[in-house]
Protein backbone atom coordinates (compact mmCIF):
# COMPACT_ATOMS: atom_id res chain seq x y z
CA UNK A 1 0.00 0.00 0.00
CA UNK A 2 1.46 3.63 -1.27
CA UNK A 3 0.45 6.63 0.79
CA UNK A 4 1.11 10.37 0.35
CA UNK A 5 0.86 11.52 4.26
CA UNK A 6 1.62 15.26 4.03
CA UNK A 7 -1.84 16.26 4.88
CA UNK A 8 -3.23 16.04 8.29
CA UNK A 9 -7.03 15.93 8.76
CA UNK A 10 -9.11 13.82 11.08
CA UNK A 11 -11.20 11.97 8.53
CA UNK A 12 -10.91 9.63 5.85
CA UNK A 13 -12.61 9.26 2.59
CA UNK A 14 -13.00 5.47 1.07
CA UNK A 15 -12.92 6.38 -2.81
CA UNK A 16 -14.82 3.58 -4.55
CA UNK A 17 -13.66 2.73 -8.00
CA UNK A 18 -13.80 -0.43 -9.97
CA UNK A 19 -14.33 -2.33 -6.36
CA UNK A 20 -17.89 -1.82 -5.90
CA UNK A 21 -18.19 -3.97 -3.09
CA UNK A 22 -18.09 -4.20 0.57
CA UNK A 23 -17.03 -7.74 1.23
CA UNK A 24 -13.32 -8.24 0.81
CA UNK A 25 -12.41 -4.66 -0.05
CA UNK A 26 -8.94 -4.12 1.25
CA UNK A 27 -9.56 -0.68 0.77
CA UNK A 28 -12.78 -0.26 2.39
CA UNK A 29 -11.54 -2.32 4.92
CA UNK A 30 -8.34 -0.38 5.69
CA UNK A 31 -10.28 2.78 5.82
CA UNK A 32 -12.56 1.35 8.69
CA UNK A 33 -9.54 0.64 10.63
CA UNK A 34 -7.62 3.95 9.88
CA UNK A 35 -11.21 5.64 11.20
CA UNK A 36 -11.62 3.17 14.32
CA UNK A 37 -7.64 3.84 15.60
CA UNK A 38 -8.34 7.83 15.25
CA UNK A 39 -10.28 9.37 17.86
CA UNK A 40 -13.63 11.19 16.54
CA UNK A 41 -12.73 10.40 12.81
CA UNK A 42 -15.48 9.57 10.74
CA UNK A 43 -15.60 7.98 7.34
CA UNK A 44 -16.87 9.19 4.33
CA UNK A 45 -17.23 7.19 1.06
CA UNK A 46 -17.60 8.83 -2.80
CA UNK A 47 -17.89 7.18 -6.37
CA UNK A 48 -16.82 9.70 -8.72
CA UNK A 49 -18.92 9.82 -12.16
CA UNK A 50 -17.02 10.88 -15.23
CA UNK A 51 -18.99 10.91 -18.43
CA UNK A 52 -16.37 12.37 -21.24
CA UNK A 53 -13.74 10.09 -19.59
CA UNK A 54 -16.13 6.92 -20.07
CA UNK A 55 -16.92 8.18 -23.60
CA UNK A 56 -13.37 8.38 -24.38
CA UNK A 57 -12.73 4.70 -22.68
CA UNK A 58 -15.71 3.75 -25.35
CA UNK A 59 -17.08 2.27 -21.75
CA UNK A 60 -20.42 0.17 -22.92
CA UNK A 61 -23.17 2.13 -21.79
CA UNK A 62 -24.90 -0.92 -20.42
CA UNK A 63 -21.81 -1.74 -18.17
CA UNK A 64 -22.36 2.09 -16.72
CA UNK A 65 -26.14 1.11 -16.07
CA UNK A 66 -24.58 -1.64 -14.50
CA UNK A 67 -22.22 0.32 -12.37
CA UNK A 68 -25.49 2.83 -11.54
CA UNK A 69 -27.22 0.02 -10.16
CA UNK A 70 -23.92 -1.03 -8.08
CA UNK A 71 -23.35 2.35 -6.85
CA UNK A 72 -26.90 2.73 -5.74
CA UNK A 73 -26.84 -0.85 -3.90
CA UNK A 74 -23.43 0.52 -2.32
CA UNK A 75 -24.81 3.18 -0.97
CA UNK A 76 -27.28 1.29 0.59
CA UNK A 77 -25.10 -1.07 2.33
CA UNK A 78 -22.89 2.24 3.25
CA UNK A 79 -25.93 3.47 5.18
CA UNK A 80 -26.59 0.22 6.88
CA UNK A 81 -22.58 0.39 7.89
CA UNK A 82 -23.56 4.21 8.92
CA UNK A 83 -21.07 5.60 6.12
CA UNK A 84 -22.19 8.24 4.26
CA UNK A 85 -22.30 7.95 0.36
CA UNK A 86 -22.11 10.51 -1.91
CA UNK A 87 -21.88 10.44 -5.61
CA UNK A 88 -19.64 13.24 -7.19
CA UNK A 89 -20.19 14.07 -11.13
CA UNK A 90 -17.59 15.44 -12.54
CA UNK A 91 -16.17 15.70 -16.60
CA UNK A 92 -13.50 13.63 -16.94
CA UNK A 93 -10.28 12.57 -14.71
CA UNK A 94 -8.74 16.02 -15.30
CA UNK A 95 -10.88 17.15 -12.90
CA UNK A 96 -9.87 14.69 -10.10
CA UNK A 97 -7.15 16.61 -8.35
CA UNK A 98 -8.77 19.75 -8.08
CA UNK A 99 -12.26 18.50 -6.85
CA UNK A 100 -10.53 16.20 -4.21
CA UNK A 101 -8.18 18.69 -2.90
CA UNK A 102 -10.94 20.78 -2.28
CA UNK A 103 -12.97 18.07 -0.91
CA UNK A 104 -10.45 17.32 1.69
CA UNK A 105 -9.75 20.58 2.86
CA UNK A 106 -13.71 21.08 3.11
CA UNK A 107 -14.28 17.65 5.09
CA UNK A 108 -10.80 17.63 7.01
CA UNK A 109 -10.00 14.56 5.59
CA UNK A 110 -6.11 12.93 6.66
CA UNK A 111 -6.49 9.49 4.36
CA UNK A 112 -7.89 8.68 1.22
CA UNK A 113 -8.56 5.10 0.45
CA UNK A 114 -8.65 3.42 -2.64
CA UNK A 115 -8.09 0.20 -4.76
CA UNK A 116 -5.22 0.63 -7.64
CA UNK A 117 -6.54 0.11 -11.13
CA UNK A 118 -3.94 -1.19 -13.66
CA UNK A 119 -5.16 1.09 -16.57
CA UNK A 120 -2.77 4.26 -17.74
CA UNK A 121 -5.37 6.53 -17.47
CA UNK A 122 -6.40 5.61 -13.98
CA UNK A 123 -2.49 5.24 -12.78
CA UNK A 124 -1.65 8.40 -14.67
CA UNK A 125 -4.99 9.89 -12.77
CA UNK A 126 -3.42 8.55 -9.07
CA UNK A 127 -0.23 10.09 -10.47
CA UNK A 128 -1.23 13.54 -10.60
CA UNK A 129 -3.54 12.78 -7.18
CA UNK A 130 -0.62 12.38 -5.09
CA UNK A 131 1.47 15.28 -7.23
CA UNK A 132 -1.63 17.64 -5.74
CA UNK A 133 -1.07 16.19 -2.36
CA UNK A 134 -3.93 13.97 -1.99
CA UNK A 135 -2.71 11.59 0.85
CA UNK A 136 -4.10 8.50 -1.18
CA UNK A 137 -3.39 5.44 -0.06
CA UNK A 138 -3.94 2.69 -2.45
CA UNK A 139 -4.32 -1.01 -2.37
CA UNK A 140 -3.59 -3.96 -4.63
CA UNK A 141 -6.49 -5.85 -5.23
CA UNK A 142 -7.60 -5.72 -9.27
CA UNK A 143 -5.67 -9.01 -8.89
CA UNK A 144 -5.36 -11.61 -6.36
CA UNK A 145 -1.38 -11.45 -6.97
CA UNK A 146 -0.31 -7.99 -7.60
CA UNK A 147 1.21 -6.93 -10.60
CA UNK A 148 5.17 -7.27 -9.75
CA UNK A 149 4.59 -10.29 -7.97
CA UNK A 150 4.80 -12.76 -10.48
CA UNK A 151 8.09 -12.55 -12.09
CA UNK A 152 10.63 -14.63 -13.89
CA UNK A 153 14.34 -15.76 -12.87
CA UNK A 154 15.46 -11.88 -14.45
CA UNK A 155 12.97 -9.99 -11.96
CA UNK A 156 10.97 -9.35 -15.81
CA UNK A 157 7.55 -9.97 -16.19
CA UNK A 158 6.83 -13.05 -18.10
CA UNK A 159 5.74 -12.79 -21.42
CA UNK A 160 3.99 -16.58 -22.35
CA UNK A 161 0.92 -17.56 -19.90
CA UNK A 162 2.39 -21.07 -19.57
CA UNK A 163 5.43 -20.27 -17.19
CA UNK A 164 3.36 -17.24 -15.81
CA UNK A 165 0.82 -19.63 -14.66
CA UNK A 166 3.54 -21.60 -12.80
CA UNK A 167 4.92 -19.40 -11.05
CA UNK A 168 1.44 -17.61 -10.69
CA UNK A 169 0.42 -20.85 -8.21
CA UNK A 170 3.70 -21.04 -6.64
CA UNK A 171 3.69 -17.70 -5.47
CA UNK A 172 -0.19 -18.31 -4.62
CA UNK A 173 0.67 -21.40 -2.81
CA UNK A 174 2.42 -20.10 -0.27
CA UNK A 175 -0.47 -17.61 0.85
CA UNK A 176 -3.28 -17.85 3.22
CA UNK A 177 -6.16 -17.20 0.91
CA UNK A 178 -9.05 -15.87 2.90
CA UNK A 179 -11.78 -12.86 1.51
CA UNK A 180 -12.31 -10.50 4.29
CA UNK A 181 -15.52 -10.27 5.51
CA UNK A 182 -17.51 -6.54 5.35
CA UNK A 183 -16.48 -3.96 8.00
CA UNK A 184 -18.40 -3.96 11.50
CA UNK A 185 -20.73 -0.42 11.67
CA UNK A 186 -18.80 2.50 12.10
CA UNK A 187 -22.04 4.35 13.40
CA UNK A 188 -26.02 3.82 13.69
CA UNK A 189 -27.90 3.25 10.54
CA UNK A 190 -28.14 6.64 8.56
CA UNK A 191 -31.34 7.50 6.47
CA UNK A 192 -32.05 5.40 3.02
CA UNK A 193 -30.20 7.37 0.41
CA UNK A 194 -32.08 8.81 -3.12
CA UNK A 195 -31.71 6.98 -5.98
CA UNK A 196 -28.38 8.16 -7.45
CA UNK A 197 -28.37 8.87 -11.11
CA UNK A 198 -24.95 9.54 -13.63
CA UNK A 199 -25.64 12.81 -15.58
CA UNK A 200 -25.08 13.61 -18.99
CA UNK A 201 -24.50 9.80 -19.61
CA UNK A 202 -27.14 9.43 -22.41
CA UNK A 203 -26.48 13.37 -23.87
CA UNK A 204 -22.73 12.30 -24.06
CA UNK A 205 -23.50 9.23 -25.99
CA UNK A 206 -25.76 11.00 -27.78
CA UNK A 207 -23.04 13.29 -28.90
CA UNK A 208 -20.80 9.92 -30.03
CA UNK A 209 -23.42 8.79 -32.27
CA UNK A 210 -23.41 12.09 -34.00
CA UNK A 211 -19.60 12.05 -34.36
CA UNK A 212 -19.59 9.02 -35.67
CA UNK A 213 -22.24 9.53 -38.38
CA UNK A 214 -20.18 12.33 -39.37
CA UNK A 215 -16.67 10.94 -39.18
CA UNK A 216 -15.07 9.52 -41.87
CA UNK A 217 -12.97 6.69 -39.87
CA UNK A 218 -13.85 3.67 -40.15
CA UNK A 219 -12.70 2.84 -36.65
CA UNK A 220 -15.43 5.40 -35.66
CA UNK A 221 -18.32 4.00 -37.38
CA UNK A 222 -20.04 2.15 -35.17
CA UNK A 223 -21.59 3.91 -32.15
CA UNK A 224 -22.72 1.92 -28.73
CA UNK A 225 -26.25 1.36 -28.39
CA UNK A 226 -27.90 4.10 -26.21
CA UNK A 227 -28.25 3.07 -22.80
CA UNK A 228 -29.62 -0.30 -23.02
CA UNK A 229 -30.61 -1.33 -19.63
CA UNK A 230 -28.87 -4.06 -17.91
CA UNK A 231 -32.00 -5.45 -15.79
CA UNK A 232 -31.72 -8.56 -17.48
CA UNK A 233 -27.70 -8.62 -15.29
CA UNK A 234 -29.34 -9.48 -11.72
CA UNK A 235 -26.95 -6.87 -9.55
CA UNK A 236 -25.67 -6.85 -6.36
CA UNK A 237 -22.80 -8.19 -4.24
CA UNK A 238 -25.52 -11.47 -2.91
CA UNK A 239 -26.37 -12.42 -6.82
CA UNK A 240 -22.23 -12.16 -7.56
CA UNK A 241 -21.67 -14.84 -4.44
CA UNK A 242 -24.89 -16.57 -5.54
CA UNK A 243 -23.61 -17.11 -8.70
CA UNK A 244 -19.98 -17.88 -7.52
CA UNK A 245 -21.28 -20.24 -5.18
CA UNK A 246 -23.56 -22.00 -7.75
CA UNK A 247 -21.00 -22.45 -10.40
CA UNK A 248 -18.41 -24.01 -7.77
CA UNK A 249 -21.41 -26.30 -6.09
CA UNK A 250 -22.66 -27.46 -9.28
CA UNK A 251 -20.40 -26.91 -12.58
CA UNK A 252 -16.94 -26.23 -12.01
CA UNK A 253 -16.12 -30.24 -12.06
CA UNK A 254 -17.66 -30.24 -15.64
CA UNK A 255 -16.22 -27.01 -16.73
CA UNK A 256 -13.77 -28.57 -18.51
CA UNK A 257 -15.52 -30.33 -20.99
CA UNK A 258 -18.75 -27.83 -20.76
CA UNK A 259 -17.40 -24.92 -21.77
CA UNK A 260 -17.07 -24.49 -25.23
CA UNK A 261 -20.30 -25.45 -25.63
CA UNK A 262 -22.17 -21.75 -26.47
CA UNK A 263 -25.91 -24.04 -25.59
CA UNK A 264 -24.30 -25.36 -22.22
CA UNK A 265 -24.79 -23.01 -19.35
CA UNK A 266 -21.29 -24.49 -18.21
CA UNK A 267 -19.21 -21.27 -17.63
CA UNK A 268 -19.44 -19.20 -14.41
CA UNK A 269 -20.95 -16.01 -16.42
CA UNK A 270 -19.19 -13.70 -13.24
CA UNK A 271 -17.22 -11.70 -15.72
CA UNK A 272 -19.68 -8.50 -15.40
CA UNK A 273 -18.91 -8.52 -11.83
CA UNK A 274 -15.39 -9.02 -11.57
CA UNK A 275 -14.81 -6.42 -14.50
CA UNK A 276 -16.50 -3.63 -11.70
CA UNK A 277 -15.30 -5.44 -9.00
CA UNK A 278 -18.50 -6.46 -7.51
CA UNK A 279 -17.05 -9.89 -6.86
CA UNK A 280 -12.85 -9.96 -6.13
CA UNK A 281 -10.65 -12.49 -7.74
CA UNK A 282 -9.50 -13.48 -3.86
CA UNK A 283 -13.59 -14.62 -3.24
CA UNK A 284 -13.56 -16.70 -6.38
CA UNK A 285 -9.94 -18.34 -5.83
CA UNK A 286 -11.28 -19.29 -1.93
CA UNK A 287 -14.29 -20.64 -3.09
CA UNK A 288 -12.96 -22.88 -5.61
CA UNK A 289 -10.21 -23.98 -2.66
CA UNK A 290 -13.20 -24.82 -0.66
CA UNK A 291 -14.13 -27.24 -2.82
CA UNK A 292 -11.14 -28.31 -3.97
CA UNK A 293 -8.08 -27.85 -1.23
CA UNK A 294 -5.41 -29.01 -3.75
CA UNK A 295 -6.51 -26.89 -6.78
CA UNK A 296 -3.36 -24.40 -6.95
CA UNK A 297 -1.17 -27.75 -6.54
CA UNK A 298 -2.56 -30.65 -7.69
CA UNK A 299 -2.28 -30.49 -11.44
CA UNK A 300 -5.23 -33.15 -11.98
CA UNK A 301 -7.51 -31.21 -9.44
CA UNK A 302 -11.22 -31.01 -10.98
CA UNK A 303 -11.24 -27.13 -10.43
CA UNK A 304 -7.78 -26.55 -12.11
CA UNK A 305 -8.93 -25.75 -15.28
CA UNK A 306 -11.24 -23.13 -14.13
CA UNK A 307 -8.34 -21.70 -11.80
CA UNK A 308 -6.10 -21.49 -14.88
CA UNK A 309 -8.64 -18.78 -16.74
CA UNK A 310 -8.83 -16.75 -13.41
CA UNK A 311 -4.67 -17.03 -14.16
CA UNK A 312 -5.09 -15.90 -17.57
CA UNK A 313 -7.10 -12.82 -15.60
CA UNK A 314 -4.43 -11.81 -13.66
CA UNK A 315 -1.63 -12.41 -16.38
CA UNK A 316 -3.30 -9.47 -18.87
CA UNK A 317 -3.80 -7.57 -15.73
CA UNK A 318 -0.04 -8.11 -15.42
CA UNK A 319 1.02 -6.81 -18.77
CA UNK A 320 -0.68 -4.51 -18.80
CA UNK A 321 1.17 -2.79 -15.61
CA UNK A 322 4.16 -3.81 -17.02
CA UNK A 323 3.70 -2.51 -20.79
CA UNK A 324 1.89 0.32 -20.48
CA UNK A 325 1.88 1.01 -23.83
CA UNK A 326 -0.72 -1.70 -24.10
CA UNK A 327 -3.38 0.44 -23.03
CA UNK A 328 -2.89 2.84 -25.98
CA UNK A 329 -3.99 0.43 -28.48
CA UNK A 330 -0.31 -0.50 -29.60
CA UNK A 331 0.50 -4.01 -31.09
CA UNK A 332 2.37 -5.92 -28.15
CA UNK A 333 4.10 -7.22 -31.62
CA UNK A 334 5.61 -4.13 -33.83
CA UNK A 335 6.30 -6.81 -36.77
CA UNK A 336 2.41 -6.66 -36.47
CA UNK A 337 2.49 -2.61 -37.37
CA UNK A 338 3.28 -3.69 -41.08
CA UNK A 339 0.31 -5.79 -41.98
CA UNK A 340 -1.77 -4.07 -44.51
CA UNK A 341 -5.22 -4.61 -43.07
CA UNK A 342 -8.15 -4.18 -45.89
CA UNK A 343 -10.63 -2.51 -42.83
CA UNK A 344 -13.43 -2.71 -45.46
CA UNK A 345 -16.32 -0.81 -43.64
CA UNK A 346 -19.60 -2.37 -45.06
CA UNK A 347 -17.78 -5.87 -44.28
CA UNK A 348 -17.05 -4.48 -41.10
CA UNK A 349 -21.03 -3.38 -40.21
CA UNK A 350 -22.01 -6.66 -41.36
CA UNK A 351 -19.82 -8.03 -39.17
CA UNK A 352 -21.51 -5.69 -36.11
CA UNK A 353 -24.42 -6.11 -36.91
CA UNK A 354 -24.25 -10.63 -37.37
CA UNK A 355 -24.63 -10.57 -41.21
CA UNK A 356 -21.83 -11.67 -42.40
CA UNK A 357 -23.51 -15.28 -43.57
CA UNK A 358 -22.13 -17.37 -41.70
CA UNK A 359 -24.51 -18.18 -38.88
CA UNK A 360 -22.23 -18.97 -35.88
CA UNK A 361 -20.43 -15.50 -36.31
CA UNK A 362 -23.65 -13.93 -36.73
CA UNK A 363 -25.36 -15.54 -33.85
CA UNK A 364 -22.72 -14.50 -31.28
CA UNK A 365 -22.66 -11.10 -32.57
CA UNK A 366 -26.17 -11.18 -31.78
CA UNK A 367 -25.95 -12.15 -28.70
CA UNK A 368 -23.43 -9.87 -27.95
CA UNK A 369 -25.55 -7.16 -29.57
CA UNK A 370 -28.60 -8.16 -27.32
CA UNK A 371 -27.59 -9.54 -23.71
CA UNK A 372 -23.71 -6.87 -23.60
CA UNK A 373 -22.08 -10.77 -23.22
CA UNK A 374 -20.42 -13.34 -25.74
CA UNK A 375 -19.54 -16.91 -24.55
CA UNK A 376 -15.76 -17.25 -24.59
CA UNK A 377 -15.34 -19.45 -27.51
CA UNK A 378 -17.58 -17.02 -29.69
CA UNK A 379 -15.30 -14.56 -29.13
CA UNK A 380 -12.35 -16.58 -30.38
CA UNK A 381 -14.02 -17.35 -33.00
CA UNK A 382 -15.69 -13.79 -34.05
CA UNK A 383 -12.48 -11.95 -33.42
CA UNK A 384 -10.27 -14.50 -35.60
CA UNK A 385 -13.08 -14.29 -38.19
CA UNK A 386 -12.57 -10.25 -38.24
CA UNK A 387 -8.93 -9.88 -38.32
CA UNK A 388 -8.12 -13.18 -40.42
CA UNK A 389 -11.25 -13.66 -43.08
CA UNK A 390 -11.57 -9.83 -43.30
CA UNK A 391 -8.76 -8.70 -42.70
CA UNK A 392 -9.91 -5.71 -40.37
CA UNK A 393 -7.87 -4.57 -37.67
CA UNK A 394 -8.47 -6.17 -34.26
CA UNK A 395 -8.74 -2.74 -32.94
CA UNK A 396 -11.79 -1.88 -34.50
CA UNK A 397 -12.99 -5.49 -33.38
CA UNK A 398 -11.66 -4.64 -29.34
CA UNK A 399 -13.75 -1.54 -29.63
CA UNK A 400 -16.64 -2.46 -30.71
CA UNK A 401 -16.33 -4.85 -27.69
CA UNK A 402 -15.58 -2.44 -25.35
CA UNK A 403 -18.68 -0.59 -26.61
CA UNK A 404 -21.27 -3.29 -26.00
CA UNK A 405 -19.56 -5.28 -23.14
CA UNK A 406 -21.52 -5.02 -19.87
CA UNK A 407 -18.37 -7.00 -19.04
CA UNK A 408 -15.53 -5.33 -20.67
CA UNK A 409 -11.93 -4.45 -19.45
CA UNK A 410 -9.34 -3.24 -20.96
CA UNK A 411 -6.94 -6.08 -20.08
CA UNK A 412 -8.65 -9.15 -21.00
CA UNK A 413 -10.29 -7.30 -23.84
CA UNK A 414 -6.67 -6.01 -25.14
CA UNK A 415 -5.13 -9.57 -24.62
CA UNK A 416 -8.08 -11.45 -26.47
CA UNK A 417 -7.99 -9.27 -29.29
CA UNK A 418 -4.18 -9.25 -30.08
CA UNK A 419 -4.24 -13.04 -29.29
CA UNK A 420 -6.75 -13.84 -31.78
CA UNK A 421 -4.79 -11.46 -34.15
CA UNK A 422 -1.80 -13.29 -33.87
CA UNK A 423 0.24 -10.25 -33.02
CA UNK A 424 -0.19 -9.54 -28.80
CA UNK A 425 2.19 -11.61 -25.91
CA UNK A 426 1.44 -15.13 -26.01
CA UNK A 427 -0.37 -14.74 -29.25
CA UNK A 428 -2.05 -17.98 -31.43
CA UNK A 429 0.15 -17.74 -34.24
CA UNK A 430 -0.97 -15.77 -37.50
CA UNK A 431 -1.21 -19.34 -39.44
CA UNK A 432 -4.04 -20.83 -37.36
CA UNK A 433 -6.98 -19.67 -38.54
CA UNK A 434 -10.36 -20.49 -36.97
CA UNK A 435 -12.55 -22.38 -39.62
CA UNK A 436 -15.99 -21.12 -38.77
CA UNK A 437 -17.97 -24.32 -40.23
CA UNK A 438 -15.86 -26.28 -38.50
CA UNK A 439 -16.12 -24.45 -34.98
CA UNK A 440 -19.90 -24.44 -35.58
CA UNK A 441 -20.22 -28.06 -35.82
CA UNK A 442 -18.00 -28.84 -33.16
CA UNK A 443 -19.16 -26.45 -30.59
CA UNK A 444 -22.96 -25.88 -31.50
CA UNK A 445 -23.74 -29.53 -33.37
CA UNK A 446 -26.99 -29.50 -33.34
CA UNK A 447 -27.38 -25.69 -34.06
CA UNK A 448 -29.14 -24.77 -30.47
CA UNK A 449 -27.45 -21.72 -29.68
CA UNK A 450 -27.51 -20.52 -33.08
CA UNK A 451 -31.36 -21.00 -33.08
CA UNK A 452 -31.67 -19.08 -30.42
CA UNK A 453 -29.89 -15.83 -31.76
CA UNK A 454 -31.01 -16.54 -35.24
CA UNK A 455 -34.65 -17.36 -35.04
CA UNK A 456 -34.88 -16.83 -39.15
CA UNK A 457 -32.80 -19.94 -39.22
CA UNK A 458 -35.09 -22.21 -37.23
CA UNK A 459 -35.77 -24.50 -40.04
CA UNK A 460 -32.27 -25.37 -41.69
CA UNK A 461 -31.13 -28.40 -40.93
CA UNK A 462 -27.57 -29.11 -39.00
CA UNK A 463 -25.72 -29.26 -42.34
CA UNK A 464 -27.18 -25.91 -43.87
CA UNK A 465 -26.52 -24.56 -40.56
CA UNK A 466 -23.02 -25.20 -40.69
CA UNK A 467 -22.30 -24.26 -43.86
CA UNK A 468 -23.22 -20.88 -45.17
CA UNK A 469 -23.67 -20.38 -48.61
CA UNK A 470 -20.50 -19.68 -50.23
CA UNK A 471 -19.70 -18.10 -53.60
CA UNK A 472 -16.05 -17.72 -55.41
CA UNK A 473 -14.84 -14.64 -54.64
CA UNK A 474 -13.25 -13.09 -57.53
CA UNK A 475 -10.09 -12.00 -56.75
CA UNK A 476 -8.15 -12.11 -53.31
CA UNK A 477 -8.11 -7.72 -52.82
CA UNK A 478 -11.64 -7.26 -54.59
CA UNK A 479 -14.81 -6.23 -52.79
CA UNK A 480 -16.82 -8.94 -51.45
CA UNK A 481 -19.41 -11.01 -52.44
CA UNK A 482 -22.19 -9.63 -50.06
CA UNK A 483 -25.00 -10.96 -52.20
CA UNK A 484 -28.43 -10.95 -49.68
CA UNK A 485 -31.08 -12.98 -49.89
CA UNK A 486 -34.42 -11.70 -48.44
CA UNK A 487 -33.98 -13.42 -45.00
CA UNK A 488 -30.29 -14.20 -44.35
CA UNK A 489 -27.39 -13.28 -46.55
CA UNK A 490 -24.48 -15.31 -48.07
CA UNK A 491 -21.54 -15.09 -46.90
CA UNK A 492 -19.55 -12.27 -47.15
CA UNK A 493 -16.15 -14.26 -48.16
CA UNK A 494 -15.27 -17.58 -48.88
CA UNK A 495 -13.57 -19.51 -46.43
CA UNK A 496 -10.71 -21.09 -48.24
CA UNK A 497 -9.81 -17.86 -50.18
CA UNK A 498 -10.00 -15.82 -47.11
CA UNK A 499 -7.92 -17.87 -45.48
CA UNK A 500 -5.36 -17.80 -48.52
CA UNK A 501 -5.53 -14.10 -48.50
CA UNK A 502 -5.35 -13.97 -44.41
CA UNK A 503 -1.35 -16.13 -45.08
CA UNK A 504 -0.11 -13.93 -47.40
CA UNK A 505 -0.98 -10.64 -45.68
CA UNK A 506 -0.37 -11.79 -42.23
CA UNK A 507 2.79 -13.31 -43.39
CA UNK A 508 4.48 -10.20 -42.46
CA UNK A 509 4.56 -11.62 -38.77
CA UNK A 510 6.59 -14.04 -39.35
CA UNK A 511 9.57 -12.35 -39.30
CA UNK A 512 8.82 -11.84 -35.38
C1 LIG B 1 -11.52 -11.32 -28.20
C2 LIG B 1 -11.78 -11.51 -26.72
C3 LIG B 1 -12.21 -10.43 -25.95
C4 LIG B 1 -12.47 -10.58 -24.58
N1 LIG B 1 -12.88 -9.50 -23.85
C5 LIG B 1 -13.11 -9.63 -22.52
C6 LIG B 1 -13.53 -8.52 -21.73
O1 LIG B 1 -13.65 -7.39 -22.20
N2 LIG B 1 -13.78 -8.75 -20.40
C7 LIG B 1 -13.62 -9.97 -19.83
O2 LIG B 1 -13.87 -10.12 -18.62
N3 LIG B 1 -13.19 -11.02 -20.54
C8 LIG B 1 -12.94 -10.90 -21.86
N4 LIG B 1 -12.53 -11.99 -22.59
C9 LIG B 1 -12.25 -13.25 -21.88
C10 LIG B 1 -13.42 -14.24 -21.75
O3 LIG B 1 -14.06 -14.39 -22.99
C11 LIG B 1 -14.45 -13.82 -20.72
O4 LIG B 1 -13.81 -13.47 -19.52
C12 LIG B 1 -15.41 -14.97 -20.41
O5 LIG B 1 -16.09 -15.35 -21.58
C13 LIG B 1 -16.40 -14.54 -19.35
O6 LIG B 1 -17.33 -15.57 -19.10
P1 LIG B 1 -17.40 -16.31 -17.70
O7 LIG B 1 -17.48 -15.30 -16.62
O8 LIG B 1 -18.48 -17.31 -17.80
O9 LIG B 1 -15.99 -17.00 -17.65
P2 LIG B 1 -15.45 -18.34 -16.97
O10 LIG B 1 -15.09 -19.24 -18.08
O11 LIG B 1 -16.33 -18.84 -15.93
O12 LIG B 1 -14.08 -17.83 -16.31
C14 LIG B 1 -14.05 -17.19 -15.02
C15 LIG B 1 -13.42 -15.82 -15.11
O13 LIG B 1 -12.08 -15.93 -15.57
C16 LIG B 1 -11.76 -14.79 -16.37
N5 LIG B 1 -11.43 -15.25 -17.72
C17 LIG B 1 -11.94 -16.34 -18.35
N6 LIG B 1 -11.37 -16.48 -19.57
C18 LIG B 1 -10.50 -15.45 -19.70
C19 LIG B 1 -9.60 -15.04 -20.73
N7 LIG B 1 -9.46 -15.72 -21.87
N8 LIG B 1 -8.87 -13.93 -20.53
C20 LIG B 1 -8.97 -13.23 -19.39
N9 LIG B 1 -9.79 -13.57 -18.39
C21 LIG B 1 -10.54 -14.66 -18.53
C22 LIG B 1 -12.99 -13.91 -16.40
O14 LIG B 1 -12.87 -12.93 -15.42
C23 LIG B 1 -14.11 -14.90 -16.10
O15 LIG B 1 -15.25 -14.29 -15.54
C24 LIG B 1 -12.27 -11.84 -23.97
C25 LIG B 1 -11.83 -12.93 -24.75
C26 LIG B 1 -11.60 -12.77 -26.10
C27 LIG B 1 -11.14 -13.94 -26.93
Amino acid sequence: MSVNQNRSGKHALMWFRQDLRLTDNQAFTAACDWVRQHHAAKLKAIYIATPSQWHQHDIAPIQLDFIQRHVNLLAQGLVSLGVEFELIQLDSFRDIPAFLTSYCEEHSIGRVFAGQEPEINEQKRDQACVEAGIPLSLSDEHCLLPPGTVLNLSGDMYRVFTPFSRKWREVAAKQAILPLGVPAPLGSILSEPKPLFFKNIGSTYLAASKDIASSKKGFNQTAPNPLISSEQWAAGEGQAKRLLNQFIQQKVQDYKQDRDFPAIDGTSVISPYLAIGVLSPRQCVAALLQRFPEVIVDDTSPGRTWLNELIWREFYRHLLVAFPDLSKGNNFNRQADHVLWRNNQSEFLAWCEGKTGYPIVDAAMRQLNQTGWMHNRLRMVVASFLTKHLLIDWRWGERYFRQHLIDGDLAANNGGWQWSAGCGCDAQPYFRIFNPMSQSEKFDPDGRFIRKYLPELASWGVTRLHQPNQQKMPSLFEAPLFASQADYPNAIVEHNAARARALTVLGVLKKA
